[in-house]
């Protein structure tokens, strides 16, 4: 898996843009390109007035911490008109682009915060509105992924951050055709995932008629985009249900390392990766695939995966590491070498008993085992805190990408279904699939040929 601990991760080395490219955001760096920022005789303290951007008042933050550097004030006023502001961290300021073949959130390095939300449209509510407010949506995503103000009544909850990595995704549930009248352009890939007979789901956290993902490595940044997407959808949809996740942050560590999980676990290994051949074939609807307005689209499933942390903390390792099949501590598989080595199937012990069960959940979930099936894993965690009876409501906002939910998830979760050694120790609690069309062109908004297709 990508580098998923530094920001640099988010512009090199992590799984390229098919075409989006990652670069740091213009204008964000210091004063210099920042020639009217307010100085310490003009401070500015209101919020930021319609038409200037976040990223003019970058310039003020810079000088704002260069100030409170140097002088220790209590203030945080610019010392002076002259003094070149502090550059944002690189952190700050890598930026996710809008427009693109594809949506932005989807081959992205992880980010440390997420919020995924589903909305169903309003009574009444129908293909017009719904057009609209994608439109806004739009919008509002363009300029927030660019660091700038939300196009209306922008609550200032971002200012003085950079991009940070936003990312905002835009996707389209089964309900959504029947309600806008649009059932013809409904894609069988939509059709509903079938029931697993370890489901536990709760049907009011699962589904909706819009979902949108949100990704950023600042969490001031990602709330203030989750609040600006809420306000746009003003009466043409309400939140049906929203959750909260995150992921390490980057620079956590000394080198860039594959995420963990709340088991502990090295998670995201053997995700397919940009480079592989068959990497679009997998995670993107084909240019000319159908139908047509799914072009370069994704299919997401969002699973919410509660884990049962007391009983598999009371697990020990060597127990723990069958479970999955790797190591704990360095996400080898337990046959040997490095995380990245080829797992052997066949290696056996001393005992002559497989060193990688038949039931290991990295065993049963390879694409050699599952006639070729894959899917691009980018989860986050959440940790909801406590459920009555005093356990973690903890685990994984899984979600995976593919281009076909028939030729990815479903085949691998029929078979943990089946008997997964990791099965005992989560609960699937929530469940959604959703048609993410492709990115966005200039001048247009996110499912745009659907909508006046
Ligand atoms: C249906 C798909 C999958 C679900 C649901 C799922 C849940 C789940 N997985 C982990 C932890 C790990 N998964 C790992 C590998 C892995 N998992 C899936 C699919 C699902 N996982 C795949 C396709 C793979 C890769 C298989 C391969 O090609 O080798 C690993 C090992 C490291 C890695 O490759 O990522 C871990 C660890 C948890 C905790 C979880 C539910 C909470
Ligand atoms: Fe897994």
């Amino acid at each position: 898996m990508a580098d998923q601990s530094t920001p640099r991760a988010s512009c090199e080395g992590v799984p390229s843009q098919q075409g989006r490219g990652r670069r740091p955001a213009e204008g964000t760096k210091s004063a210099g390109s920042v020639p009217d920022a307010p100085t310490a005789a003009e401070p500015d303290r209101s919020a930021p007035a319609a038409g200037i951007s976040r990223r003019r008042l970058l310039g003020t933050a810079g000088a704002t911490g260069l100030a409170l550097g140097a002088v220790g004030g209590a203030t945080g006023y610019a010392a002076a008109p002259s003094e070149k502001a502090t550059p944002l961290t690189s952190l700050g300021a890598d930026r996710a682009m809008f427009h693109g073949k594809h949506q932005s959130g989807i081959t992205d390095a992880l980010q440390s915060r997420g919020h995924v939300v589903a909305f169903d449209l309003a009574p009444g509510a129908g293909r017009k509105e719904a057009a609209a407010l994608l439109r806004r949506w739009s919008a509002t995503a363009e300029r927030l992924m660019a660091g700038e103000n939300a196009p209306h009544d922008d609550t200032a909850v971002a200012r003085d951050a950079g991009p940070s990595s936003l990312t905002i995704t835009f996707g389209f549930g089964h309900s959504f055709f029947s309600r806008t009248g649009l059932q013809k352009q409904r894609p069988s890939a939509l059709d509903p995932l079938p029931a697993f007979s370890s489901d536990r789901l709760d049907a009011s956290r699962s589904n909706g008629d819009l979902w949108v993902q949100i990704g950023a490595n600042d969490a001031l940044v990602a709330f203030h985009a989750l609040r600006a997407i809420q306000k746009d959808a003003g009466s043409a949809a309400r939140v049906r249900w929203q959750m909260n996740g995150f992921n390490r942050s980057p620079g956590a560590t000394a080198r860039p390392m594959t995420a963990r999980n709340l088991m502990g676990q090295v998670d995201g290994t053997n995700n397919p990766k940009p480079e592989d051949a068959d990497f679009d074939r997998r995670v993107f609807v084909p240019a000319k695939g159908e139908p047509v307005w799914m072009a370069n689209g994704s299919y997401a499933v969002v699973r919410r995966i509660r884990m049962l942390l007391d009983d598999w903390e009371k697990l020990a390792l060597p127990a723990q590491e069958e479970v999955i099949g790797r190591r704990k501590s360095t996400g080898a598989p337990l046959s040997g070498g490095t995380e990245t080595t080829e797992m052997d199937l066949e290696k056996a012990g001393r005992d002559g008993k497989l060193v990688v069960p038949l039931n290991a959940h990295a065993r049963i979930t390879r694409p050699d085992q599952n006639g070729g099936a894959a899917m691009l894993r980018r989860p986050f965690s959440y940790h909801d805190g406590n459920a009555a009876d005093g356990t973690p409501d903890a685990g994984l906002l899984f979600i995976c990408w593919q281009a076909d939910p028939l030729r990815g998830f479903v085949p691998v979760q029929r078979k943990l279904d089946r008997g997964d050694a990791l099965s005992q120790y989560i609960r699937h609690e929530a469940s959604g699939l959703f048609a993410v069309p492709g990115g966005a062109a200039k001048g247009e908004y996110v499912g745009q040929r659907l909508l006046e297709g």
